[in-house]
C-alpha cells in the first residue's frame, strides 16, 4: 500500500463533453464559412453585408474564446478520509469566516442570521472558527438579530452536530416537515423544541423590524443612536467569545460596521472585505478565510474539510490560491423564467475555467489562503521571507504596504513567515477599531497590491484575476451535496440590474491595467485562461454587435435590401445550419444539466434580453465613466423569500432606461413587419426574402415579455414615457433607413 501521507488529498476529474465539442467545432466551422461567404459574395459591397460581416466577425472571435474556455472541463474529487488521517482534528488549521451584509431592507436580517447560524454549525472544531459579520448598513436591527441568533445558536449548533443535520440553516431545515416523523422519540422531541425556539427567534426579529428593538436591550444599542448608514464611526462588538477555546461550543462571533464618512470612498464590498481581513488578522489571524455573501447558507456541513483537502494537499499547498465552491440558488422561479439560475452555464463554462489555470473567484463561497490576499506569489521562498521580515527597515516597508497598526503588521509577518501557531489571545477591540477607520488605507497598498482590489464593481473577478496573473491556480470545489445555497433575484428587475452591474464591472477590468491580455504578456496568466477572462470581461461589449444584428433584418425589410443570401442562392444553407446547430447544441447542454426545454428557451431569450439591455447600459455606464461624467454605483441585489413573490415569471417594468433599448428594438421590428405585410418598400433589386422576415420574427419572439409589457397594466406594463421615447427612436431609425436608400 502506498504511504498514506504521500497520497494526494484531492484529484482532478476530467469530464468528456464529446458531443458539445463536436457541435462547438461545427459551429465554428460554419461561422468561418459564413465569413468566407461574406468576403466572396458579389453582394459584399452593400451596407447590410458590411454590418453583418463586422458583427459576425465579432461573434466568431467570441465563439473562439467560448470554445477554448469550454474545451477541457474538469472538477475535483476530495478525499476526506485521507485528510483526517493526515491531520488530526486538533491540528486542523484555524478558519476565519467573513459574512457581508449591507442593507437591512434589501437583505432582511433573518436571511443573514440563517447564513451565520449555518456557518457557526459547520462540522469543524469550534475553537478553530471565528465568524466576522460586516454590516455596511450600520443597522441596529442586524446587530440585534445577530445577538438573538447567538443565543439560539447555543441550542442549534449542538443539535446539528448531535444528529448530523445536513442543511444547517434553520429556515430551510424546518421547511421539511418529514423530519418530524423520525423514529427516535428523543430526536422528535428536540426537533419540535428547537423548531419552536427558531420560530420565536424569527418572530422577535420580525417584531423588531416592524416596531422597534425591545427596550431591555437599549443600553447596548446606544451606540447606533447617532449613526447614519453613510456617516458614522466604527462599531465593533464581540457578540460571543469562545473564551475557553472549547471545540464543541459556539465559535467566536464578531459584529463589525466599519467607519464611513461621506467624503471618503468606501469601495463597496471590496472595502468591507479589506476591513474584515485586517480585523481578523488582529484577532484570530487564521491562515485560511472563507467568505460568503449574507444570503449563502451552508448546505454541506463538511465543506470546510473538503476545501482544506485542496488547500492542504502537498501540490495544492504550493499552487492553489483559493478553492471556489459553485453558486447555487434555492427556490428558483419555475423554469428559470428570468434566466438567472446559472445552472447550464457554470456547468460548461465554469468547469471549463476549472480545467485551465482555474475557476474565477465568484465573490462568495470561496476559501482563500490569507497570505495570497497579502500579495504573496506562488513558490514564495519562506527562508527569504524570514530574512526579510526581521530587519527594522523591512518592518517599515511592511508598514508602508499594510498600514501603521503595529499589531496588524506583526500578524502579517506571522502569516508571511508561514508560522502556524494560533495567534488568538483575546479579541482586542481597541486595536481593531484603528484598522477599520476610513483613513487607515491612505498611502498603503490596500486595494492595489494587497487585499481585495478596488476599481470595479466586479471586485471578485478582478481580485481572482490578480492571483492568476501572479501564477497561482485555483480549484473548483464541487461536492455532493452542493456546498452553499443562496437567493437569486426573484424578478426580472433584480436580474437585469445584477447583469448590468456585472457587465459594467467586468468591462472595467478589461479596460484597466489589470486587463487579462497584459496579464499574459507581462505576468503569469496562461494563454487559454486569458482567453477565458477575455470571454467573461467582454460581456458588455457584446451588446453592441448584438443590437446591430437585431436591427439588421428590420433595416433590410424597410429598405428592401438583404443581409442573408436570398432564396436563389445555394449558400442560404450556411446561416440556416448555423442557427439550427447552435440551438440544438445549446438545448442539449441544458437537457444534460437536467433542465427542461422551457428553461432552455427562457435562458436563450433572457440571454438576448440581458445582453441588449443590461449589458448595453453597462457599456454606456463605462463610456460615461471614462468620459468622467458619472461613476458606477454598486446596486445591491434584493434578497427575498420566494413566498412573497407574486409575479410568477411575469416581467415587471419601471421607468428605468434599462428597458429602452429592448422596447425600441421591438418597435422597429413592428414597423418592418408591418411594412413587409403591406409591401411598402421601394422597388430595388436584391430585395429582402424569407430569411430577413424570419429573423425579424425571431427577435419579436425573444422579446415576447416586452410585447406583453406594451399591453400590460401597472407594474406589468411598460411605462408610457418609455414607449414614447422608444417610438421616437424607432422613427429616427426608419428615417435613417430611408436616408441610406436615398444615397
Ligand atoms: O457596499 C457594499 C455592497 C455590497 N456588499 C455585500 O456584497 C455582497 C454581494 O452583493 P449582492 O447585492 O448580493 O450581489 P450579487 O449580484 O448577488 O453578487 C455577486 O456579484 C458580486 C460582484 O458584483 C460579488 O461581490 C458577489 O459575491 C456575487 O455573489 C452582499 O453580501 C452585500 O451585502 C457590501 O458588503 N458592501
Ligand atoms: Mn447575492
Amino acid at each position: 500500500m502506498a504511504n498514506q501521507s504521500s497520497l494526494p488529498l484531492y484529484e482532478k476529474i476530467w469530464a468528456k463533453h464529446t458531443f458539445s465539442r463536436i457541435m462547438d467545432s461545427l459551429t465554428l466551422l460554419l461561422l468561418f464559412l459564413l465569413l468566407g461567404y461574406r468576403i466572396s459574395s458579389h453582394n459584399n459591397h452593400t451596407f447590410p453585408y458590411f454590418v453583418a460581416f463586422l458583427c459576425e466577425s465579432w461573434f466568431t472571435i467570441t465563439w473562439i474564446t467560448t470554445m477554448s474556455t469550454k474545451w477541457t472541463p474538469s472538477h475535483t474529487k476530495t478525499f476526506l478520509d485521507r485528510l483526517l488521517l493526515r491531520v488530526s482534528e486538533s491540528k486542523l488549521p484555524p478558519l476565519d469566516i467573513f459574512v457581508t451584509t449591507a442593507d437591512p431592507a434589501l437583505e432582511p436580517p433573518i436571511i443573514t442570521v440563517n447564513t451565520v447560524l449555518s456557518l457557526l454549525a459547520l462540522d469543524y472544531p469550534a475553537n478553530k472558527l471565528a465568524c466576522y459579520v460586516s454590516d455596511d448598513g450600520c443597522s441596529p436591527l442586524t446587530f440585534y438579530a445577530l445577538v438573538e441568533a447567538t443565543k439560539f445558536a447555543k441550542l442549534w449548533v449542538p443539535f446539528c452536530k448531535k444528529y448530523n443535520v445536513q442543511c444547517r440553516a434553520p429556515f430551510r431545515y424546518f421547511c421539511d416537515e418529514e423530519m418530524a416523523n423520525h423514529d427516535l422519540p428523543e430526536f422528535k422531541q428536540e426537533w419540535f423544541k428547537i423548531k419552536e425556539e427558531y420560530e420565536q427567534l424569527s418572530g422577535k426579529i420580525e417584531n423588531a423590524a416592524q416596531n422597534s428593538i425591545p427596550c431591555e436591550l437599549v443600553g447596548e444599542f446606544d451606540i447606533f443612536s447617532q449613526t447614519k448608514p453613510r456617516n458614522h464611526s466604527t462599531i465593533i462588538k464581540v457578540i460571543r467569545e469562545n473564551k475557553g477555546g472549547l471545540s464543541n461550543v459556539v465559535p467566536h462571533i464578531i459584529y463589525i460596521s466599519r467607519e464611513k464618512r461621506p467624503k471618503h470612498p468606501h469601495h463597496h464590498k471590496a472595502g468591507a472585505m479589506n476591513v474584515l481581513t485586517r480585523i481578523s488578522g488582529l484577532m484570530t489571524n487564521a491562515p485560511f478565510i472563507l467568505n460568503v455573501d449574507c444570503d449563502m447558507y451552508v448546505n454541506n456541513s463538511k465543506i470546510a474539510l473538503h476545501a482544506l483537502c485542496i488547500l492542504l494537499d502537498s501540490k495544492g499547498e504550493k499552487e492553489v490560491a483559493f478553492a471556489q465552491c459553485p453558486q447555487r440558488f434555492y427556490d428558483a422561479v419555475k423554469d428559470d423564467a428570468y434566466g438567472n439560475q446559472l445552472v447550464a452555464l457554470p456547468m460548461y463554462i465554469g468547469s471549463g475555467f476549472a480545467g485551465l489555470q482555474g475557476i474565477i473567484y465568484a465573490g462568495t463561497n470561496c476559501f482563500h489562503r490569507r497570505k495570497v490576499i497579502y500579495g504573496v506569489s506562488p513558490h514564495h521562498d519562506i527562508q527569504n521571507a524570514n530574512k526579510d521580515h526581521h530587519g527594522l527597515a523591512n518592518d517599515k516597508e511592511t508598514m508602508q504596504k499594510f498600514g501603521t497598526s503595529k499589531g496588524f503588521v506583526e500578524s502579517v509577518t506571522h502569516v508571511l513567515e508561514g508560522m502556524t501557531l494560533d495567534f488568538y489571545k483575546s479579541l482586542d477591540v481597541k486595536a481593531a477599531r484603528k484598522v477599520a477607520s476610513c483613513d487607515y488605507e491612505y498611502n498603503t497598498a490596500w486595494g492595489k497590491q494587497v487585499g481585495w482590489l478596488y476599481g470595479s464593481t466586479s471586485e471578485d473577478v478582478l481580485t481572482g484575476l490578480k492571483f492568476h496573473t501572479k501564477g497561482w491556480r485555483s480549484e473548483l470545489c464541487s461536492t455532493d451535496p452542493i456546498a452553499f445555497m443562496g437567493c437569486s433575484p426573484q424578478d426580472n428587475l433584480g436580474q437585469m440590474a445584477q447583469h448590468k452591474r456585472w457587465s459594467t464591472g467586468l468591462l472595467d477590468i478589461f479596460l484597466s491595467k489589470h486587463c487579462p491580455i497584459f496579464g499574459t504578456l507581462f505576468g503569469k496568466l496562461q494563454l487559454r485562461e486569458c482567453l477565458a477572462y477575455i470571454w467573461i470581461t467582454n460581456w458588455a461589449l457584446r451588446s453592441v454587435p448584438e443590437i446591430c444584428y437585431a436591427l439588421l433584418p428590420a433595416y433590410c425589410i424597410i429598405t428592401n435590401s438583404n443581409f442573408l443570401p436570398n432564396q436563389q442562392e445555394s449558400s442560404m444553407w450556411i446561416p440556416t445550419t448555423l442557427f439550427v446547430i447552435y440551438n440544438i447544441s445549446n438545448l442539449f447542454e441544458h437537457i444534460k444539466s437536467g433542465l427542461s426545454i422551457r428553461t432552455w428557451w427562457n435562458n436563450q431569450r433572457m440571454g438576448r434580453i440581458t445582453t441588449m439591455n443590461s449589458c448595453f447600459l453597462g457599456f454606456l455606464t463605462i463610456l460615461l465613466k471614462h468620459l468622467r461624467i458619472s461613476d458606477t454605483p454598486f446596486e445591491i441585489t434584493k434578497k427575498e423569500q420566494p413566498s412573497s413573490n407574486e409575479n410568477v415569471g411575469r416581467f415587471i417594468f419601471n421607468e428605468s432606461l434599462i428597458f429602452l433599448p429592448g422596447t425600441t428594438i421591438l418597435m422597429v421590428q413592428f414597423i418592418a413587419l408591418f411594412m413587409s405585410l403591406l409591401e411598402w418598400q421601394p422597388l430595388v433589386s436584391n430585395g429582402y426574402g424569407v430569411g430577413e422576415v424570419f429573423c425579424s420574427g425571431y427577435v419579436v419572439l425573444c422579446y415576447l415579455p416586452f410585447l406583453k409589457g406594451l399591453f400590460g397594466k401597472g407594474k406589468y406594463g411598460i411605462p408610457l414615457s418609455t414607449i414614447c421615447k422608444s417610438t421616437v427612436l424607432a422613427f429616427l431609425f426608419v428615417h435613417f433607413c430611408s436616408k441610406t436608400i436615398a444615397n
